[in-house]
């Protein structure tokens, strides 16, 4: 979606009107079509209850689109009922018990549609107005916004991902002395410390460069890696000779830190050798890292080391600070360019054998806890190290929402963006762009109470993370007073005082923290394992544990107290990262997703349970979200059907069996024609629907199910799900971008899907040997072959799967299509030879 504020004030200085008139007429090249095609203003553009122009701007679908769609919808309801009626009414089937099940699938999937489709009536689209946010809200007057990011490893979560994503933030065009940056390190590794080091140092010469020149994207890999870069800024004439300079200097950065395991290696050896019989890993002033070493000592490995909070840049002053002018040292002229440079702290928590650590759930908590301390801004934005920040905007635009008194900003707790990813194969073999989820879902979900919160590209308000009510509800401020704080947040009297100020959303970060000895004492003390001990943390306080993943669970939490949230879009997009692109990896994605899904559904967030404050609707969605692996097992049941033919001659799970096919086939094909209209107003493309299609069901013919089987396990033996973390692709090193989506990694959770690819494939086998032997006008030989429909519709879908088990020879699908037809041929003519014996 463009960035209609940019645009308009490119153009027009401000003038939002030439930014509607662009939108509406949808005629101007820097808007797609789809905008003004499909989206229509949803109110007049008046002033706000406070008399200011409004911060963003709100669009509903157009009428000759969305009527069209709701029509189909209640058509189809129609037709499912209509289907169910006849088969009560045609009992007439070759086993009850098969039958029994397949209406029960039957009436399950109508039902889990329906519920969908309704979440899904009235989506609204929301565009942020940047130029009229910085009319309104000079840089002065921006409130603090503090950055959280997350690693664990820096092989498995390769740290070139993670300095890139901190200098992203470190050069975004927020009011510098308005944000600090954080990053939680849960492997507690002198590497990431070091590497933080590095990047304060490069970012001296970055972040002026970036402002200079008004770079984008801000993350130096994606912006060197870039091939045309239209320039921006205002010294064009200095750029070519500053660029080559920071390139050369970006490449050295790159050295140092991948060095810097031998650096630190070499260091620690040489000190060891100095004091003998240690095994250290020592830190470049000659003393012991309190964190993890590479020789595991007592106190110093993963899962048991002490907390650490470095300060590794303090909070810059309030006023802008020139940089020089050229000079031998330094020859690019910084004397125009605010140098100043955010602040930048590294944390790695306590962590005690004994202590489940909640994963990033639990680093977030501490990290909410340091940052209160240190910076204590109203608003928090997150992201895994594998994001960065990609337009540097990004951390405005949510702000138009937040700050906006109109459609209760105040009530706003969370504002998402969509995850978009690069390096996904060009064909998207996995679905990883989930267009359909990320634009489709979200603006529908923007409609009701809003979006679920997704893990990362969030910004937070700090006070909904304490579990503040709304201020409907009452003023956070007097809301935070009458808490029994000592009991629900833990026993730091600095960290609940300053929850207060944290209430008072409009004031700035606070001046420069002086870091004396109490500070230090109090940091430590907030991440000490034991301090959520028997506190609210977890559950009515910041990100929640004991489940699989946090995200969702999270802003249920929010929406469930009355909170609302906002779908943000802007052009280019606010930020980007990595997906798994190997099939493996991938899998297991979807299967800590959706075994996390139904570990809320059997949780305390339970969506039906939740009280009154929940939008109807937003409640179903959240039923959905929390029950979508179910409906997986009738799918995975039904792709096994094709199994009765190879028994007998004559199987039907329903007769007539042909009007049963064209019943079924008529309202999938009615799903896919709703399908398409969504596929207008979210403005995807027919790949991304495709994919999505299929993904679903290479997930429902192995992941879900398996997903359903650990939670019942789980209710059974109260022993909950172990899920790995993602493997990010490391694919950076080898010759081949994409080689990850050609190695195949053998994991029993493949076998499902690929027995039902056998069956399926078997069936259609049988289908063309029937018909080879009885003739297509016998039924016999007529009715499989109409079956193969069915088959062949799954095999289409699984498709992606198919090639992902060929590993390289994935390359080229032809062999996939020869293979499949021998296969075919092979079981026809054994079919053949045992009918004629
Ligand atoms: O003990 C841990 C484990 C993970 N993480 C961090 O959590 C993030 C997400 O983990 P990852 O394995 O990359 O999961 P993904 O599947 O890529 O993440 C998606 O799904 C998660 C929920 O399952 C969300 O939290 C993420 O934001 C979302 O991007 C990463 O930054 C990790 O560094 C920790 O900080 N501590
Ligand atoms: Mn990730």
């Amino acid at each position: 979606m463009p960035s209609l504020a940019a645009d308009a004030g490119k153009l027009g200085g401000g003038d939002t009107g030439l930014g509607d008139a662009l939108l509406v007429n949808g005629n101007g090249d820097r808007l797609t079509g789809v905008e003004g095609k499909y989206w229509v203003r949803a109110e007049e553009a008046k002033a706000g209850e406070d008399g200011q122009p409004p911060l963003f701007r709100t669009y509903k679908i157009r009428g000759f689109l969305l009527h069209p769609y709701r029509l189909l919808i209640l058509l189809r309801v129609i037709a499912v009922v209509a289907f169910f009626a006849w088969r009560i009414r045609h009992k007439s089937h070759d086993d009850g018990w098969l039958w029994t099940l397949s209406v029960v699938g039957d009436v399950w999937f109508g039902f889990s549609w329906l519920l969908n489709q309704l979440t899904q009536l009235n989506p609204i689209k929301r565009v942020p107005d940047l130029a009229a946010l910085a009319d309104r809200h000079g840089s002065k007057e921006l409130p603090g916004i503090d950055v959280f990011v997350t690693t664990v490893d820096p092989v498995d979560e390769p740290i070139l991902y993670t300095v890139n994503s901190i200098l992203s933030i470190l050069a975004a065009d927020y009011p510098v002395d308005k944000y600090a940056c954080y990053l939680s390190d849960d492997g507690g590794t002198l590497v990431h410390y070091e590497a933080m080091v590095e990047v304060a140092k490069f970012a001296e010469l970055w972040v002026p460069f970036c402002r200079k020149h008004c770079v984008e994207p801000r993350a130096p890999e994606n912006y060197f890696a870039m091939k045309t870069q239209a320039y921006k800024g205002g010294v064009p004439g200095e750029f070519v000779s500053d660029h080559r300079r920071v390139r050369r200097e970006y490449e050295e950065f790159k050295v140092r830190i991948d060095s810097l395991f031998s650096t630190i290696r070499q260091r620690s050896d040489w000190y060891n050798a100095k004091h003998d019989g240690e095994n250290a890993t020592w830190m470049a002033d000659g003393t012991h890292w309190p964190g993890t070493w590479f020789e595991p000592a007592d106190n110093h490995r993963r899962g048991q080391h002490a907390g650490i909070v470095q300060v590794i840049l303090n909070h810059p002053s309030c006023e802008p600070r020139l940089g020089f002018p050229a000079s031998a040292d330094n020859p690019l002229d910084f004397s125009g360019v605010d140098v100043r440079i955010p602040m930048l702290v590294y944390i790695s928590r306590e962590k005690r054998p004994g202590y489940n650590h909640q994963k990033k759930a639990g680093a977030m908590n501490a990290m909410l806890r340091v940052s209160a301390l240190l910076s204590n801004a109203p608003f928090v934005i997150n992201f895994d190290c594998d994001h960065y920040t990609n337009n540097s905007q990004a951390f405005r635009a949510p702000m138009c929402f937040m700050l906006d008194r109109r459609h209760g900003g105040d009530d706003t707790a969370f504002v998402q963006f969509p995850q978009r990813f690069d390096d996904v194969d060009p064909t998207d073999r996995y679905s990883n762009h989930n267009r359909v989820f990320f634009d489709g879902t979200l603006l529908s979900l923007n409609g009701l109470q809003g979006p679920s919160y997704l893990g990362t590209g969030t910004m937070f308000r700090r006070v909904a993370l304490y579990g503040v009510e709304p201020p409907r509800w009452g003023a956070a401020a007097s809301q935070i007073k009458a808490m029994d704080k000592a009991n629900k947040f833990g026993t730091s009297t600095p960290f609940v005082g300053k929850m207060l100020d944290a209430a008072n959303q409009e004031r700035s970060i606070t001046p420069p923290v002086a870091i004396d000895e109490s500070v230090v004492s109090e940091l430590a003390a907030l991440t000490e394992c034991t301090y959520e001990d028997g506190t609210s943390w977890g559950r009515d306080v910041g990100w929640v544990y004991n489940i699989a993943t946090e995200d969702v669970i999270t802003g249920f939490r929010m929406h469930r107290q009355g909170w609302r949230s906002m779908f943000a879009t802007m052009e280019p997009g606010a930020f980007r990262g990595k997906a798994p692109i190997n099939l493996t990896e991938r899998l297991y994605q979807i299967l800590r997703w959706s075994g996390g899904s139904l570990e809320m559904f059997f949780s305390h967030s339970n969506a039906l349970l939740a009280r009154g404050r929940l939008h109807p609707l937003q409640r179903v969605a959240y039923f959905n979200m929390s029950t979508y692996p179910i409906v997986a097992l009738f799918i995975f049941a039904y792709s096994f059907f094709p199994v009765m033919w190879l028994m007998s001659d004559q199987f039907y799970i329903q007769r007539p069996f042909g009007t049963y096919l064209l019943y079924l086939v008529g309202v999938i094909a009615m799903i896919h024609v709703i399908g398409m209209l969504e596929m207008k107003w979210a403005g995807l493309t027919l790949l991304d629907w495709c994919r999505n299609e299929q993904f679903y069901m290479v997930g429902a013919t192995g992941v879900y199910p398996t997903a359903v089987l650990y939670m019942a396990l789980k209710l059974v033996t109260g022993k909950g799900i172990h899920f790995r973390l993602t493997s990010k692709q490391t694919t950076a090193s080898s010759s081949d971008k994409f080689a990850d989506l050609y190695t195949v990694r053998w994991v029993p959770l493949l076998v499902p899907t690929i027995l039902v690819l056998v069956v399926n494939v078997g069936a259609v086998g049988l289908a063309v040997g029937k018909a080879a032997a009885y003739g297509l006008l016998a039924e016999t030989g007529r009715l499989p072959a109409l079956g193969t429909l069915f088959n062949v519709w799954i095999l289409v879908l699984l498709y992606p799967f198919a090639l992902g088990i060929m590993g390289k020879w994935g390359k080229r699908p032809a062999i996939l299509f020869a293979l499949l037809v021998l296969a075919v041929a092979a079981v026809a003519v054994m079919y053949i030879a045992l009918h004629a014996m």
